[in-house]
């Protein structure tokens, strides 16, 4: 299923963090939408590759969402871009994209790549302070950008993003009110079902990266908790 709009669950893996042959196995088994692999530091072409290739033994769709030039490589389902709508340096809105489309723009197959709109919450998670994201919004801030996402910029996926942290749930209702065509993402912070659960009521897709390399059992249980 290679639709984000169809998609109800995402775990993200992070490549510069070790997962076993057989937990790597109930992740893919476990019934989510599909598998992301990224992460804000230390993503190398080595380790991508190297994830990419064990999560290709299965069927489930898998995503690589690009957070610096050198690890990119073909063989992915699809290719998530983000842009930090709240970050303060132009780099990570559009610089470092300019450059990119510069260097591979004749190789891309553009079918395959999705811009994530991403806004960050969490101002003390890696990717706030690597992006100088202007984490401080209040809740008619996000409905903004949530707004540009969808009508200014016709973005496929607005991308609410608390990494590290559980976030406010009446943020993510009021965000979705705006939203009909591009997919809310919510990620951050998911630990178990019952946060899986709350957050989905309003986010279109839920991710769940940390949990997993912290309880794996936990975090297992939140594909459930969303698949109708
Ligand atoms: C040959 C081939 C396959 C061609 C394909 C061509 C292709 C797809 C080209 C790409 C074109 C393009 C426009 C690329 C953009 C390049 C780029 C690097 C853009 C910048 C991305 C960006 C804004 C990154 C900032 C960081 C960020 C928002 C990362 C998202 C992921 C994230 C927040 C992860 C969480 O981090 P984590 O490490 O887990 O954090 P904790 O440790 O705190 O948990
Ligand atoms: O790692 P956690 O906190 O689950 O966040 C998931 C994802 O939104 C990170 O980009
Ligand atoms: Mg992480």
């Amino acid at each position: 299923m290679y639709d984000v709009r169809e998609w109800r669950h995402a775990f993200k893996l992070d490549p510069n963090k070790e997962i076993s042959d057989s937990d790597l196995e109930r992740v893919c088994e476990s019934g989510t939408s599909a598998i992301i692999i990224g992460g804000s530091d230390g993503v190398t072409l080595d380790n991508v590759l190297n994830l990419m290739s064990r999560v290709r033994r299965y069927t489930v769709p898998c995503v690589l969402e690009i957070s610096n030039l050198e690890s990119i490589t073909p063989g992915f389902d699809l290719y998530f871009i983000p842009t930090v709508l709240n970050s303060t340096d132009v780099k990570w809105i559009k610089g470092i994209h300019h450059q990119a489309v510069k260097d591979y723009g004749v190789l891309m197959n553009w079918d395959e790549i999705l811009v994530e709109g991403y806004c960050i919450l969490n101002e003390d998670c890696k990717a706030a302070k690597m992006t100088s994201a202007n984490a401080n919004l209040d809740e008619d801030d996000v409905v903004a950008y949530a707004m540009m996402a969808e009508n200014l910029f016709k973005m496929p996926i607005f991308y609410l993003e608390y990494s590290g942290k559980y976030g406010d749930v009446n943020l993510v209702k009021s965000a979705k009110r705006y939203l009909n065509n591009t997919t809310l993402f919510y990620g951050g912070g998911i630990k178990n079902a019952a946060q899986a659960k709350e957050m989905g009521q309003f986010a279109d897709v839920i991710v769940v990266g940390n949990a997993l390399y912290e309880n794996f059992g936990e975090a297992l249980k939140t594909v459930k908790a969303v698949m109708n």
